[in-house]
């Protein structure tokens, strides 16, 4: 049983103490605890979520979203670019962290990203050890018998999963929706007429054109398939794998060595209002605590930049004024539209009838609740957005002179900026990378200052940003360990993301106009018409509407310390000699898909990375 109290944890010698439980860090500690040999022990500040019906059940995403027992519910600070809106920033808490709150969407990423990270000076970090490490995340499971050839064509699907792209006997289950509808088909249909062909097989590192995703949904019970179904419950009787749960650390304790080196001797600790610290350590503390709150622990421990900490009462041992910048994140706007045609859209779910109807389906393993209300993406490059002079304007976007941020400012991250733009800058060139992503939503859904009529059906799409030029931060507010993080996306900070932005909207407004998905369209909901009156008055609309989808990347980047890097590619925070960060804010540039396949490939190279380590010794 690996559930221990404070004076467990404090009392027993360790290897390894992850802190964070979530997509990388359970990843990292089962992998790490196959050898018995390694003891590792794993403090997550929320709780362990057994069975809940708002994370469990795929037709339920969202409803724990908000819920403080499950989400940290951060906001950023009022955003200058989008006429000072806060903006919700979700974070799963808990055993599984933002796994047990996401969407379910797996997606690879692009290879041409992938392999911008060794471009970026992090050898070994590309598309062929990426695709290693997803495929050992997951089992994928595509039954034959699911689709027709007709069908698999007609909705953008895979038949068969080639095992050259998919994993077949990871711990992570992914399966394909068993539900399709009429509007789904429809929206690839009319992007085929616009000229964006279907693209079923994205796991090949080109993610462009219409594909439905695999989700994280074991098809077996219809239930998600994350990290605490995955890596935590299949190996909860390991003897060397603990945690201490509902535990928030506070700080790394770190002392200096003779070389100068900072070394991490232990962890602060509060639990229960009481602070303890968990010294007993072999070998490495790693920070798993997600994009938001690795810099914030890192900040708390004297490691960052000097003027900030000293700021807030907190002396410098580590001068590194990477922590907490280069921030990163997917945003999208809503369109919506009145449909008419015979699909259930989950419209229908605020009604007892349909919610029993569903709920009676569901034990059998259909409905509306055994899959996500959205099947449906179109990945779209910078030619499929706009003309060649908004490229053009685009492209002279991806300078530092235009990032308004401390990246570009200081002189070691601009340079860092600089590489990172010089990659999305071919990006745009390039026609097999995305720039944009259109998701469909069967039915109205949450929007902002948009509320659904009764009876009536909706088809959405959500029009993101895939590669964002604005660079922002997340630091301490606070010397308070238990204070938020001040989070500053800097949202749309640089001019060519509310233009790009603006084209992915109107090419959505093109989809609905064109058949056949133009004959179910009764009219348009959002915009609204003031909105489309030109660029301005939509540009507007889009600061006002537009919503994180929840992807921060980049906080810790894992680059050369002389372009403003956090880590080095072994993951070791420069200036210490065993302080590492396995998640997704080493991620130093955004990547063109969902984020969650690429947290688990972290956490599973760190485990291969620290194994033969451990065997080298
Ligand atoms: C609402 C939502 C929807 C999403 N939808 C999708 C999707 O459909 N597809 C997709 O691919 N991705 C999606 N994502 C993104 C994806 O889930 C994340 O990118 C990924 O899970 C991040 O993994 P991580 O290991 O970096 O961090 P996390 O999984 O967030 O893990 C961090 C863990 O650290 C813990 N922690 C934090 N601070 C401390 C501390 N001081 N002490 C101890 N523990 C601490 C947290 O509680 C958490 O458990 C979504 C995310 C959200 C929030």
């Amino acid at each position: 049983m690996p559930f221990v109290d404070v004076s467990t944890a404090e009392s027993i010698e360790h290897d390894y103490i992850i802190v964070g439980g979530g997509t990388a860090g359970l990843a990292l500690a089962s992998r790490l605890t196959e050898n018995p040999m390694i003891s590792v022990l794993v403090v997550e500040a929320g709780s362990y979520h057994d069975s809940v019906p708002e994370i469990d059940v795929p037709g339920m995403i969202g409803h724990a979203v908000g819920n403080p027992i499950y989400d940290w519910s951060f906001v950023t600070v009022p955003q200058k670019h989008a006429n000072n809106k806060v903006v919700d920033q979700p974070r799963g808490k808990g055993l599984g962290g933002s796994s047990l709150l996401n969407y379910m969407g797996m997606f690879h990423p692009s290879k041409a990203e992938c392999d911008a990270l060794e471009g970026l000076g992090n050898e070994g970090w590309n598309w062929e050890s990426l695709l290693h490490y997803m495929k050992k995340v997951c089992e994928t499971t595509v039954p034959d018998t699911m689709l027709s050839v007709g069908d698999a064509k007609r909705y953008a699907a895979i038949q068969h999963a080639d095992t050259k792209l998919y994993g077949t006997e990871g711990p992570v289950i992914k399966s394909l929706p068993r539900e399709w509808t009429d509007a789904h088909a429809r929206l690839f249909d009319s992007a085929d007429n616009l000229g964006i062909p279907r693209n079923p097989e994205t796991g090949t590192g080109t993610n462009v054109g219409s594909i439905s995703a695999f989700c994280s949904i074991d098809p077996r019970t219809s239930t998600r398939s994350y990290a605490v179904t995955a890596y935590l419950q299949p190996n909860i009787h390991r003897n060397n794998f603990r945690v201490l749960s509902a535990a928030q650390v506070t700080r790394v304790i770190l002392v200096r060595r003779n070389d100068a080196l900072q070394k991490a001797v232990g962890v602060e600790v509060v639990k229960d209002g009481l602070t303890s610290c968990i010294k007993r350590i072999r070998r490495d503390v790693i920070l798993s605590a997600g994009s938001l709150q690795t810099p914030h622990i890192l900040e708390l421990s004297g490691i960052g930049n000097p003027e900030l900490l000293a700021r807030h009462g907190i002396s410098c041992v580590v001068n590194l004024p990477g922590v907490g910048e280069n921030l990163q994140d997917h945003i999208s706007v809503a369109t919506i539209a009145e449909i008419d045609n015979d699909d259930e859209t989950f419209d229908v779910m605020k009604e007892p009838a349909f919610i029993k109807k569903h709920e009676d389906l569901y034990k059998q393993q259909r409905g509306h609740f055994s899959f996500i209300p959205i099947p449906a993406y179109i990945f779209l490059s910078a030619k499929q957005l706009g003309p060649t002079e908004a490229i053009s304007f685009w492209e002279d976007h991806c300078r530092s002179k235009f990032a308004e941020s401390a990246s570009a400012s200081s002189p070691s991250l601009r340079a860092g900026l600089e590489k990172q733009y010089k990659f999305q800058q071919t990006f745009m060139e390039d026609e097999t990378q995305a720039q944009a992503e259109i998701l469909q939503f069967i039915g109205h859904s949450v929007v902002p200052n948009s509320v659904p009529a009764e009876g009536k059906k909706y088809t959405r799409l959500a029009c993101a940003l895939m590669h964002p030029l604005s660079r922002g931060s997340v630091h301490i507010a606070s010397a308070d360990p238990l204070v938020s993080p001040e989070i500053d996306p800097n949202y749309l900070s640089n001019e060519a993301d509310l233009d790009l932005l603006a084209c992915i909207v109107r090419l959505a407004l093109r989809l609905y106009k064109t058949p056949p998905l133009s004959e179910i369209v009764k009219s348009l909901v959002l915009p609204p018409i003031e909105a489309l009156k030109d660029d301005n008055t939509l540009k507007e609309y889009i600061r006002d509407q537009f919503i994180s989808v929840y992807h921060p990347v980049g906080t810790a980047s894992m680059l050369p310390r002389a372009d403003g890097g956090v880590v080095d590619s072994e993951l070791r925070v420069y200036g210490t000699s065993n302080l590492r960060i396995v998640d997704l804010s080493i991620v130093p540039l955004e990547l063109s898909c969902h984020t969650q396949s690429v947290a688990y490939a972290v956490g599973e190279k760190a485990a291969d990375m620290l194994k033969s380590e451990s065997f080298a010794e």
